[in-house]
């Protein structure tokens, strides 16, 4: 039995704070991660602004968001199709979009950064970002394998700043590591852990440091199942089909790095590779960098190859 001491009731009163601080979210990269974190965050009540670099891509995601919520709600309201339908339009009316993150920070609580892994992309974001945001907003990057302190270095916010790193599909995955770098407040920690469970994840808290818990684990997982493969030691079908039915993962190494994205893969391990070149972990995958090369990226390349399309037809002469 809970006894209710004056303790409890300030660590309940100052948790029910933070929760109910962060009402509104901006999430910044509307690719696969950040179309997954904005469906959640608006299938909690948050009011969401999505923001990309061209309203083609706010369209294709937008689409995808409401195709994954419809797959959510088929389950959810098996019994009653109609009030699934109803929490698809719901959930939908929670999030606008915008190609504009420097305007619509201005009444943000949160901002979620998920574009690509790229530091001085990610920085050039964030240093623009800070000075049109307001002083409470805290800004957190869904960054795979990036340093938080170096991404946050480009801000005069570093105890505002932190970790949000959440899993593919966003949807279903229950994980979010919440990272705290050396500069991160209890309270930023604290309300982003807070945050994670209002989206109905499980935190888990992690330092600043390479990759967190998931990525320094997976990813050089994933890597070292391509070199099986280089070295002539399996087909990719095999090593797939090993991992699921031999170690029980719902999908194998190959299937998880299609769907993560080739090139996201690269970027991380690329990254590792120059700051730690010794590291036999990190060494680059000529496979990896072929395919990347020749645009191969894995699950999102029909995405993509379908939105270049769109962009040239919104271009041609006769939409002019
Ligand atoms: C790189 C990083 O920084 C970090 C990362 O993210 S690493 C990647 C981490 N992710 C993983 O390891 C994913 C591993 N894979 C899985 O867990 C599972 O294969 C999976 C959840 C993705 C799919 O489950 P599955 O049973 O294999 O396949 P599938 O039959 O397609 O899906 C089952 C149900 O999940 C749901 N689902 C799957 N994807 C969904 C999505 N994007 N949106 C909504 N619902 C979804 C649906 O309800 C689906 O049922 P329907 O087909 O009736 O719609
Ligand atoms: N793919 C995965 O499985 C996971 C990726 N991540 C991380 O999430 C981030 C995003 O990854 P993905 O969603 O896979 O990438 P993605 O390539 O699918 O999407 C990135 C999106 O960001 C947009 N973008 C790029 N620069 C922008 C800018 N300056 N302003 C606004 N939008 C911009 C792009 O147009 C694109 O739509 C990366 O940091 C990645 O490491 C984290 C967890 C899992």
């Amino acid at each position: 039995m809970a006894f209710i001491t004056r303790q409890n009731i300030r660590s309940l009163s100052s948790s029910a704070a933070l929760r109910a601080a962060i009402k509104h979210v901006t999430v910044i990269g509307g690719g696969l991660m950040g179309a997954g974190i904005a469906q959640v965050a608006a299938s909690t009540g948050h009011s969401v602004v999505l923001v990309d670099t061209s309203e083609d891509i706010l369209k294709k995601s937008t689409k995808g968001i409401e195709a994954s919520l419809k797959r959510v709600a088929k389950k959810k309201f098996a019994e009653k199709p109609e009030d699934g339908e109803a929490f698809v339009q719901k959930v939908l009316k929670n999030i606008s979009t915008s190609t504009d993150a420097v305007s619509v920070v201005q009444g943000t609580d949160l901002v979620v950064e998920a574009i690509v892994e790229n530091l001085k992309v990610k920085q050039d974001l964030f240093g623009a970002l800070d000075k049109a945001a307001p002083e409470h907003t805290i800004f957190a990057s869904n960054t795979s394998s990036l340093p938080i302190a170096d991404i946050a270095s480009s801000t005069a916010r570093l105890d505002r700043f932190g970790g949000l790193h959440f899993f593919n599909p966003v949807p279903m995955m229950k994980l979010v590591e919440v990272i705290k770098a050396p500069a991160t407040s209890q309270q930023t920690f604290d309300a982003l852990l807070e945050f994670s469970k209002a989206l109905g994840k499980h935190p888990v808290s992690c330092k600043d440091t390479p990759g967190f818990i998931v990525n320094r684990l997976l990813v050089p997982y994933m890597l070292e199942a391509v070199r099986l493969h280089e070295r002539g030691h399996g087909s990719k079908e095999d090593i797939d089909v090993a991992m699921k039915l031999g170690a029980g993962y719902p999908m194998g190494p190959f299937e998880l790095l299609d769907y993560v994205g080739l090139d996201t893969s690269k970027f991380i391990i690329d990254g590792w590779h120059e700051k730690d070149p010794d590291n036999p972990l990190f060494a680059p995958s000529p496979l990896l960098n072929k395919l990347v090369a020749e645009g191969k990226l894995g699950k999102k390349t029909a995405w993509v190859r379908n939105l270049l399309q769109t962009q040239n037809v919104n271009n041609s002469p006769e939409n002019t």
